[in-house]
Parts: C-alpha cells; structure tokens; sequence
C-alpha cells in the first residue's frame, strides 16, 4: 500500500530558489500572466474569475455581486466578497449547516463548492480574510460523511506553515464537525512529541491538522504513525505558496514520499491561499492530478487584493521607525473612539523582541495592552498571545511573520509594517490581518530611504499605497513634524531601559536580515556595517562604549570577513550538551561614539 520514500522531489522540475518576481519562462509550463498593475476602477457584476488552468476554459460559478467600499470609508462595511448563495440551500448535509454560523456562503466558498464537493483536485486564490478555511473544509467533510471510510485511520489531512494557524483550522473543523461523528486533531512543533504521539495514535482522528516539520518527525520516529494515513482521502495545502516555496520543499517531498502514492490511490488535493503566483502554478501542479481547476475570485485584469483597505507609506529614517510607529499607534486610538487594535510586523524576532521591550517601558496608558509572538518565544506563550489578544478588543500585538499568514484576529484596525516586508506576497498577507470578513482596516509601512524600492515593486506599486501626508487629511492617517518629534522624545525616555541583551540581539538581527537584501538595498558591505551601527546607535539607544558583539562564526556566514567596524568576538563554545561559553574579544575597531554620524532625529522634508 505504501510507496517507498521517493528520492527525487515531486518538484524538481524547478531547481532554483524562488524570488519574488522572477517568472521563469521556460521551466514550467504557459500560464496566463496577470498584468503588472491594474486600474483601480470599481469591480463590475459578474462571476468571479473561475478558470481550469488545465483547459484555460473560462467556467461559470455563483456570482457574489456588490461594490467595493471606497478606500475613505473605514467604518463602512464591505459585502463585495460575500455571494447571494445561501448555506441554508447548499447541497450539504444538516449536520453540517448545523455547524456553520453563517448565512450566505462567500465568493470564495460558492466558487469552490461544487467543484470540491464533485472530487476534483483545485488550486484557489482569493483575497485573505474571506473565508478559504471553511471553502475546504466543508466540502471535504462532506465527501467523508458519504464515504465508507476504514476504522481508525486518518481520511484528511490539512498542512499549515505555522503553528497558530494549525491551532486556528483545527478550532474551526472542530465547531463545523461537532455534528458529524468524525474527531479532530493536531500535530504542530514546539508540543511534546510523545504526548502527540500517544493522543494520535491511541485515538485516530479523521482530520489532522499538521505543521510540515512535527509531521515529518512523526512519520520518521514514531513507530506506525505512517500506517495512520494508508486510507488518506483528501490533502488540503492552506497557505499553499508558502508550503511550496524553497523553506518547506524538503519537508513536503518527505510527507508526499511516505504517503500512498497518488497515481494509485484515489485522493483529493485542495490548494489554497491568497497569493498564487505563476511560479507556483508551475511547482503546484505536482501536487494536483492533470485535471485539477484552478479557481480564482479575483477577476482575470485583478492583481490587487486590497484595494479596499487603505494604505500608507512613510519613508523616515531607521532611527524614527520606532518614533513613527508609536505615532500612528496614537492616531489609530484617537480615530477609532480610545478602541485601537492593532499588528506590527518586523522584519525578525529579535526586533520584535526590541519594540515589545521599549513600548512596554512608556507610561502606563499610553498605548493599550501589548502582545508578542515570534519564533524566540515557547509554544505556550505564543498560544496563550495569540488567543489574548484575538479576544481583546483592544491592543497592539508585536510580531514577526509566523502570525502574517491566515491568522484571524477579529477587528484588527490597523497594520503597521515598519523595515522592508520579505517580498510583496508577505506584505498582502500581513496586510490581511485586517479587514477581514467585510470589516474595515488600514495599513502603514514605514521604510528607510534606502529601503523605499520596495514600493517600486511590480505588485506593490499597484496596490495604491499613498504617501503619509503632513496636514491631517480626512480618511488617512497623517503625521507633521511636531507629532514626530513629540512621539520621538518618547521613545528616548524608554529606550536607556531596554536591556543590552535585547539592543545586541537586535542589532545582529538587523545585520542579517539587510544582509540578505544588500543587492536591493544598493548597499556594499561596508555600507551595510554602517548603516547597522548606525541602527545601534540612534535606533537602540546603544550607549556602551563598543558596539555589540558579534561572533566571528556568524561574520563567517553574512561573508563579513575583513569588513570594518565589526565588534568581533569568539564565542567559546562548551561541549555539546553543556551550558555556558564566554565572548572573547578579537582585535578590530569596535567603538561605538564612531556611529553617532548622524542626528538621531531629522526633520521630514
Ligand atoms: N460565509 C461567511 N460569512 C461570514 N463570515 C465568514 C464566512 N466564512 C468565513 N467567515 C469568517 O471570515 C473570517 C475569515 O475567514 P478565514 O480565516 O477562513 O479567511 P481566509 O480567506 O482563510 O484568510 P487568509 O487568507 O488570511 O488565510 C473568519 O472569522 C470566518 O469565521
């Protein structure tokens, strides 16, 4: 029944790494291209977009009418994705609408029904926030309810690239099946591996939902956790670029090689997320049979996925990111009547790490509740962060990118990306965070002159994103001189309480994530050095008379051997196992009063 653990990747048609933007002409095969930008004239009736990639034939599908919200009315709820289809006259079974809440199915889930309920494979785009969860978990629980299914075995399984989001399906299957006689489970990183080996397996659920990695360690140490999946009917891939892409590559070949091979076994394949480039139409057709569908609710000339949230940019200086974030944090309160919730996202988790430490130093009040997630906390924290502050109705919740994906927080009313997003497809779904299921919400991404050719970018430049003005401006957020520098003065009152450790740990964050972006930064690498002690410097407040330290290894591995300005040290490391290891100081110009080259604080032009 089960084929060995195959070798060569099921997608190893594409050798190279993906990168935003670069469409391969000749690797895979020709797929409708959308256009680089598009025109921001309102959406007319009709269905949306629903074409077999197969085929290239246009199909019909129920069609969800209303116009868009226009960009100057947040409080105005949008309806544009919901359809006229009711749950109530769905083809499905009462248990099921027993568990749904909802009353018209969205645009995304009337365009999916039919086809996934008749077994076809299906590769879906629709915009974030607009039900894709529900789109394949109801019909995939309805094909299980008319199958005769073997005991004791696992008939679905749903991968998700982070663990809260795992969390989050598994708590939506959970209410829609609470009529059905199927259970659900969990298998995600960062839990104790014997206690999930031991619930799974002592009680099988029907639907499993996994993170890549934790799966893969169960199926290569766990005695018959294989065995569990020989009856496998149906495979959801949520966030499915992200699944597919170069960082879990290795770990779904894994999974694919130890599950029934697919050209022997009867088994539905649902693909879903908000972005789909054509890259990844070409790698995901390894996952789908030939004649899958590919379904899209975004119309064929429609690249921007949001253009009913308004959003701003504001190019500062690194060292005025923090000022300027805290600044559009008030504004977002005083718009929204004292009741602000809101998400920064940062480039990694040891600056999210910086911005909680600092922001939680300001007087109390001054900002509402704040929340942390990112990769450095445990499992339990971040969990306990995530249903927090998705229960609040008010906060800001710090985070890095593992909540940017599929994370549904209900009202979230602003979004603010401070530092360069990793690529344009990461800026939507951190974008996405807000305005869900027809709420209102807004963006900011605030970058450093040297980081502003991100909003040059062939998608970005077509979202819409308008510059900060000075002068308040009814329906935008705004921010004068006066304002910034009040909010500027703030953060150098928090910033002497930070701890070294986190100002360290951030500054060589902010070396290896500009590291990766030299080339698009314009930056050599002694430009890149500088600019990171400058970072220290203006942006952390780092006061000690030499520059953070940074190993010799890690120097080794950014290629920063002989570059100047670098506080290089050996880290000794103890055997493994032990704890401990002491820096020991190399020879090389560490001081850190030779950064302090600019004012911390420069007036906006
Ligand atoms: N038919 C519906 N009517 C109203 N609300 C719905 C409907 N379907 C789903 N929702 C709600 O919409 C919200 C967003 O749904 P969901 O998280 O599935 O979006 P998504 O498209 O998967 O988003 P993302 O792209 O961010 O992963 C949830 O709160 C969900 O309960």
């Amino acid at each position: 029944m089960f084929s060995a653990v195959k070798t060569t990747s099921i997608f190893a048609r594409v050798s190279r790494p993906l990168h935003y933007h670069s469409f391969s002409t000749s690797m895979f095969p020709a797929a409708t291209k959308m256009p680089a930008t598009r025109s921001r004239r309102s959406r007319p009736k009709g269905p949306p977009a629903v074409r077999s990639m197969a085929s290239n034939a246009a199909a019909t599908a129920p069609a969800p009418q209303a116009a868009p919200a226009p960009a100057a009315a947040p409080s105005s709820r949008d309806e544009s994705h919901f359809s006229a289809r009711r749950f109530a006259d769905a083809p499905i079974s009462e248990a099921s609408k027993k568990g749904i809440k909802h009353e018209h199915l969205s645009d995304v889930q009337a365009a999916t029904l039919d086809y996934a309920l008749s077994g076809l494979d299906l590769l879906v785009q629709a915009k974030t926030g607009t039900g894709k969860t529900l789109a394949f978990l109801l019909p995939a629980v309805e094909r299980l309810a008319k199958m005769e299914l073997v005991n004791r075995k696992i008939s679905m399984l749903v991968l998700s690239p982070t663990r809260e989001l795992a969390l989050q399906i598994e708590e939506e299957a959970h209410t829609l099946i609470a009529n059905h006689p199927f259970k659900v489970s969990h298998a995600i990183g960062g839990t104790n591996m014997n206690a999930s080996a031991k619930r799974i397996q002592e009680n099988p659920p029907r639907i499993l939902i996994a993170t890549p990695g934790r799966l893969v360690d169960h199926l290569e140490n766990t005695p018959g956790f294989v065995h569990l999946f020989s009856d496998l009917k149906v495979i959801v891939y949520d966030e499915a670029d992200r699944l597919l892409d170069q960082g879990f590559r290795r770990e779904l070949d894994k999974i694919l090689g130890y599950l029934p091979d697919k050209t022997k076994v009867k088994r539905q394949a649902l693909l879903f997320s908000a972005t789909v480039s054509e890259e990844i139409k070409g790698i995901a057709k390894g996952a789908l049979a030939a004649n899958y569908k590919f379904v899209s609710t975004l119309r064929a000339d429609e690249i921007n996925t949001h253009e009913h949230v308004p959003q701003q940019s504001m190019i500062v200086p690194f060292s005025q990111h923090l000022a300027a974030t805290l600044s559009f944090l008030q504004q977002d309160r005083v718009l929204h009547n004292g009741i602000s919730k809101a998400i920064i996202f940062l480039p990694t988790a040891r600056l999210v790490g910086f911005y909680y430490e600092a922001l939680s130093h300001l007087p109390q009040g001054t900002l509402p509740k704040l929340f942390e997630i990112h990769s450095r906390k445990s499992q339990p924290a971040r969990i306990k962060a995530a249903d927090q502050f998705k229960d609040s109705r008010e906060g800001v919740l710090i985070s890095s990118d593992v909540t940017a994906r599929g994370m549904d927080f209900p009202g979230v009313t602003l979004i603010l990306q401070p530092g360069l997003p990793p690529n344009s497809e990461q800026y939507i779904h951190r974008l996405g965070r807000t305005a869900r299921a027809g709420a209102s919400g807004r963006g900011i991404v605030i970058l450093d002159q040297a980081e502003s050719f991100f909003l040059r970018d062939k998608t970005i430049s077509g979202l819409g994103i308008t510059p900060i003005p000075q002068v308040a401006t009814p329906g935008l957020y705004h921010l004068n001189d006066a304002d910034l520098q009040t909010a500027f003065a703030q953060t150098q009152q928090v910033l002497p309480h930070v701890s070294t450790e986190t100002k360290g740990q951030a500054y060589r964050a902010f070396l290896g994530v500009y590291n990766t972006s030299q080339k698009s930064l314009r930056w050599t690498r002694d430009d890149l050095v500088a600019a990171a002690n400058e970072f220290a410097v203006t942006t952390l407040g780092w006061t000690e008379p030499e520059l953070p330290e940074i190993d010799k290894r890690t120097i080794g591995k950014m290629n920063l051997k002989g570059v100047q300005g670098l506080n290089i040290v050996s880290i000794e490391r103890p055997p493994r196992g032990q704890p401990g290891g002491s820096p020991v100081a190399l020879p090389g110009d560490r001081l850190a009063s030779e950064y302090c080259t600019v004012a911390p604080y420069i007036l906006l032009p």
